[in-house]
C-alpha cells in the first residue's frame, strides 16, 4: 500500500492456483486499485471483502503482531494509521521507504510492462519503445512523482537520490482549487479545465507588450507572464471570474512550476530523460500538455518530458516489490513468463461474489461492492461529494470512467512464452494494422464490433437458459464492454498501443468475467455432431482423387470450412438464408481458383513434385468448430500424416466465439477412430495429437504461446495457420523460420477490399505459401 496525502493505493497480487485442467500454476494478478485517503474505510472494507488480511502474496502470514498478516506499506499514511489497520484487520503495516519504493516501482514498470512509458505531444501520446527502456539504455533518469507534494529523484542503475523536491504539487492545485471554485471532484476540475481560457486569469506576455511578442528571450504574446497577475490588471473578485478559467490558470501554473524545477534538476544533473508520475497527471491532456511543453522550452529543447501509465502506482508498487516472497515469486516466473495488461476492470464482481458478501456482510456501513440489482445507468451523481459515491460504484459505466482506465490488471503467464519458429523477434507485432494511428480502421472496427454487441449478447442470454441471472449479467456485460469501445474511441491510446486482437480477447474476457464462459457451447456441438456425420462419405471422395486433384480438393475444403465463422456478421447473414448445409454446399462449390492470394501452385509442387521431400512435422492452427475443423482440417491434417509428416493440431486453451477448444478436439479425435482407420492410427499411434495454445482469443500473439506448443515447434518445419483471426487480423505479415501456409477465407467485404483493392469481395479466399 500507499498511503499517501490524498489518496491510498493498493497494489495486490492474486496467485492463479490451478489452471482449468486443476493442475497448479505459477502465476497471477497484480491488480491496482486506489480510495480518497479520507475514505480509509472503503479501503479497509475492501481488503475485507478480497480477504487481503488473511495472507497471500505480498503479505507475510503469522508474522504480524497478534498473528496477522504485514503488509508493505509506503506514505506517511503507513505511520498515520497504523493502529487503524492493526485494530480493525489486524495487519501490522510494515514501513518501506517512499523513494526506494516509487523507484523500484518505476523501474519494474519501465522493465516490464508494454508501453509503460510516453510522450506527449499536442494531445497525441508516442509510446515508448522497449528497446530505450533496456537495463543498459534507461539509466540514469530523473523520476518526478507529483502526488499531494513533488519529489524529484535522481536514479541510477544501482541506486537512488533524492535531489529535490517542491511543496508546491498535486495537493496545493487540489486545495486551491477547492478554495476558489468551490468545487470537491477532482475529475470535475479536470473535466471543467479542459473548455476554460486562462488568459482571463493570467498575465500574458501580449497583455503587457500591448498583444505583441517579445521575440528576443523567445516568448510569444501567449506565454504566461504572472499566473492570476490579470486579476489585478482587471481589478477583479472572485465572482467576476469562471470556474472553468481559475481551474485551467492553477492547473497551468503548478505544472509548469514543476515542469521548470524539473527540468532544471535535469540539466544540472545532466540526466535526459525526465519520467513524470504522481496521480496529479491523471492521465489529463491539458497537465500533460503543458508538462511537456515546458519540458522543451526550459531545455531548449533537448529534453523530453515522458509519462508513465501506471503513473500513481509508483509508490504502492514499489512497496510490494519490497516483500521478498513476492519479489522471489515475481522474478522467478516472469524469467520464463509473460507479463500480459488485461483492461476488464474488476470493479463490479460477478454476482456469485454479491452473494457471498450480502451472506456475511455486517460491519460495512454501505454496501458498496456490491453488482446492482438493477440495470446501470449512465449517470452522475449531482451532489457528489468528490469520490465515487455508492452507487458511482454501482455503476460499470461510470466506474470505467471514473477509476482511470489506463491501468488494466497485469496477469503473470508464466506457460506463455515467444514461438521458437518466429522470426521478427523484438519487431514482431501481430496486428495487420496499427489502431492508434489508423483512425479509419480504428472507427471501422470499433464500429464493427458494436454493431454485432446485440447479438452477442442474445446468444449470451440463449446460451444459459435456466440462469436466473444471466440477463442481468448480459446487461452488464453489454455495458462494459460498450464502456470499453466509447473509451478507446474518446482516448485511442487509453490502453496502450492495442490492436484488433487486443479488442476481440477484450470482448472474450469481458464474457468470462460476467461468467459467460461459452456461449456457443451448443453451437459447437450441434455442428460437430453433423460434420462427424459427413466424414466418413467425404473422406471416401477425396481418397478416390488422384495426387492434384485431392489436394486441391482438400485446401478447398479448408476454406469453404472456413466460412463458419460465427462472429461475423456476414456468415450470420447467411444463416439467416439458408441452412448449415446449404451454406456449407454453396461455400464448396464456390471456393474456385484463381483465389485472391494464390499461392497454391507453389503449394503443390513442393508436396506433389516427383521427388519432393516430405515434411518431417507440421503444426496447424486451427480455426473455427463444425465444418471447418472436422471437414477441412482433419482431411488435410490426414493428407500430410499419409506423407509421413507427424501433425499437431494447435486449438484455444479457452472458448473464443466458436472456435474449437484443445479439449473439444480431443474429443472429436476420439470420435473419428471410429469412421477412418488411417486417422485411427495416426492418433493411436501419436503421430496426430492436440496442444492447446495458451489462447482464448480469435487471434493469435505469437508472443505469448503455451509452453507445449512451443515445445512441440521446435523440431517442426511447416506450420499452417487458419482463419481471418489467426492468419489475416493477426500474422498477415508475420515470418516465420520454417514454410508456412496461411489460410483463410475472408467474410468481411471491407476488409476484402482492404486487402485486394477495388476488386476485393467478400468470400475471396487466401491461400499463402512462404517458403522458410
Ligand atoms: N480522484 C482524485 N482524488 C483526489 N486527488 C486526486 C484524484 N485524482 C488525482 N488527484 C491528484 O493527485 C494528487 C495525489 O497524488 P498521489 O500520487 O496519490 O499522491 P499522495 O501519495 O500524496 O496521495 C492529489 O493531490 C490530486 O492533485
Ligand atoms: C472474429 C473473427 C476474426 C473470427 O474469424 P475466423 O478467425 O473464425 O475466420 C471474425 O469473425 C471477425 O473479424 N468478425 C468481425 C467482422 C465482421 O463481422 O465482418
Ligand atoms: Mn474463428
Amino acid at each position: 500500500m500507499d498511503l499517501g496525502g490524498s489518496l491510498v493505493k493498493l497494489v495486490y497480487f492474486s496467485p492463479s492456483g490451478t489452471d482449468a485442467s486443476g493442475r497448479a500454476v505459477a502465476g497471477g494478478r497484480l491488480h491496482f486499485r486506489k480510495f480518497p485517503s479520507a475514505h480509509l474505510n472503503d479501503c479497509m472494507d475492501f481488503i475485507e471483502f478480497k480477504k487481503l488480511h488473511v495472507g497471500g502474496s505480498g503479505t507475510t502470514e503469522g508474522d504480524g503482531e497478534d498473528g496477522g498478516v504485514t503488509v508493505k506499506a509506503t506514505g506517511g499514511g503507513a505511520y498515520k494509521f497504523s493502529k487503524t489497520f492493526q485494530d480493525r484487520l489486524g495487519i501490522t503495516l510494515q514501513k518501506e521507504d517512499e523513494m526506494a519504493c516509487a523507484v523500484a516501482g518505476a523501474n519494474f514498470l519501465l522493465e516490464t510492462i508494454r508501453d509503460e512509458a510516453f510522450t506527449y505531444t499536442d494531445d497525441e501520446k508516442a509510446f515508448i519503445s522497449k528497446d530505450a527502456l533496456t537495463r543498459e539504455s534507461l539509466f540514469p533518469y530523473l523520476l518526478v512523482n507529483i502526488g499531494s507534494g513533488v519529489s524529484i529523484i535522481k536514479v541510477d542503475k544501482d541506486g537512488h537520490e533524492r535531489v529535490s523536491g517542491s511543496n508546491i504539487g498535486g495537493g496545493t492545485f487540489w486545495g486551491l482549487c477547492r478554495l476558489l471554485t468551490g468545487l470537491k471532484d477532482y475529475d470535475e476540475m479536470l473535466k471543467l479545465s479542459a473548455q476554460a481560457d486562462n488568459a482571463k486569469v493570467d498575465m500574458l506576455v501580449g497583455d503587457i507588450y500591448g498583444g505583441r511578442d517579445y521575440p528576443n528571450i523567445g516568448l510569444s504574446s501567449e506565454t504566461i507572464a504572472s499566473s492570476f497577475g490579470r486579476v489585478v490588471m482587471d481589478e477583479g473578485s472572485l465572482e467576476d471570474y469562471s470556474k472553468a478559467d481559475i481551474t485551467l490558470s492553477l492547473l497551468r501554473m503548478i505544472s509548469y512550476n514543476i515542469a521548470h524545477i524539473s527540468t532544471m534538476n535535469a540539466v544540472k544533473y545532466g540526466l535526459k530523460r525526465i519520467f513524470f508520475g504522481g496521480y496529479f497527471i491523471r492521465n489529463h491532456a491539458y497537465t500533460m500538455n503543458t508538462i511537456s511543453f515546458a519540458v522543451d522550452f526550459w531545455s531548449k529543447g533537448s529534453l523530453k518530458a515522458s509519462f508513465l501509465r501506471h503513473e500513481g502506482f509508483l509508490g504502492a508498487l514499489g512497496a510490494f516489490l519490497q516483500d521478498v516472497e513476492a519479489q522471489k515469486n515475481l522474478s522467478n516466473a516472469a524469467q520464463q513468463g509473460t507479463w500480459i495488461e488485461k483492461f476488464i476492470k474488476c470493479s463490479v464482481p460477478p454476482t456469485g461474489m454479491d452473494r457471498k458478501r450480502s451472506a456475511r456482510t455486517s460491519h460495512s456501513s454501505k454496501g458498496s461492492l456490491t453488482t446492482p440489482a438493477t440495470p446501470p445507468r449512465a449517470r452522475r451523481d449531482k451532489h457528489s461529494s468528490g469520490e465515487e459515491t455508492p452507487s458511482d460504484r454501482n455503476d460499470p459505466t461510470q466506474l470505467l470512467n471514473s477509476a482511470g482506465l489506463q491501468v488494466g490488471v497485469l496477469h503473470l503467464e508464466p506457460t506463455l512464452e515467444t514461438f521458437p519458429l518466429l522470426r521478427e523477434g523484438r519487431d514482431y507485432d501481430p496486428n495487420i494494422f496499427d489502431m492508434l494511428t489508423n483512425t479509419t480502421e480504428r472507427d471501422y472496427w470499433l464500429d464493427t464490433l458494436e454493431r454485432l454487441q446485440s447479438g452477442l449478447v442474445e446468444r449470451a442470454l440463449v446460451s444459459e437458459p435456466s440462469s436466473s441471472d444471466a440477463k442481468e449479467r448480459a446487461e452488464n456485460f453489454d455495458n462494459v464492454f460498450k464502456s470499453h469501445l466509447s473509451r478507446l474511441r474518446e482516448e485511442p491510446a487509453a490502453y496502450g498501443r492495442i490492436g484488433l486482437a487486443d479488442l476481440f480477447e477484450m470482448r472474450e474476457e469481458c464474457l468470462r468475467f460476467f461468467r459467460f464462459n461459452d456461449v456457443y457451447e451448443d453451437v459447437k456441438k450441434q455442428e460437430n455432431e453433423s460434420a462427424l456425420l459427413v466424414l466418413p462419405d467425404l473422406l471416401a471422395e477425396i481418397d478416390s482423387l488422384n495426387d492434384d486433384e485431392r489436394l486441391l480438393a482438400i485446401v478447398e475444403g479448408v476454406l469453404a470450412g472456413n466460412i463458419f465463422d460465427w462472429g461475423s456478421q456476414g456468415t450470420l447473414d447467411l444463416y439467416r438464408n439458408g441452412t448449415i448445409l446449404e451454406i456449407y454446399r454453396n461455400a464448396r462449390s464456390t471456393v474456385n481458383r484463381p483465389w485472391a492470394i494464390d499461392d497454391y501452385d507453389a503449394l503443390r509442387d513442393r508436396l506433389n513434385a516427383p521427388n519432393a521431400k516430405q515434411y518431417r512435422k507440421a503444426l496447424l492452427f486451427c480455426d473455427n468448430s463444425g465444418a471447418d475443423i472436422i471437414l477441412g482440417m482433419l482431411p488435410f491434417a490426414r493428407e500430410l500424416l499419409k506423407r509421413g509428416t507427424s501433425v499437431v493440431l494447435v486449438a484455444n486453451s479457452l472458448p473464443a466465439i466458436n472456435d474449437i477448444t484443445a479439449t473439444e478436439l480431443t474429443g472429436i479425435l476420439q470420435a473419428t477412430k471410429s469412421l477412418d482407420s488411417q486417422l485411427e492410427i495416426a492418433i493411436d499411434s501419436g503421430a496426430l495429437s492436440v496442444v492447446s495454445s495458451g489462447s482464448g482469443s480469435p487471434c493469435l500473439d505469437f508472443r505469448r504461446l503455451s509452453n507445449e506448443a512451443c515445445v512441440a515447434a521446435r523440431d517442426a518445419d511447416l506450420i499452417v495457420l487458419e482463419g481471418m483471426g489467426r492468419a489475416i487480423h493477426t500474422n498477415y505479415r508475420a515470418q516465420f523460420s520454417c514454410d508456412t501456409i496461411k489460410l483463410a477465407m475472408i467474410k468481411n467485404q471491407r476488409l476484402a477490399e482492404k486487402l485486394f483493392g477495388p476488386r476485393g469481395e467478400i468470400w475471396d479466399c487466401v491461400v499463402r505459401f512462404e517458403a522458410a
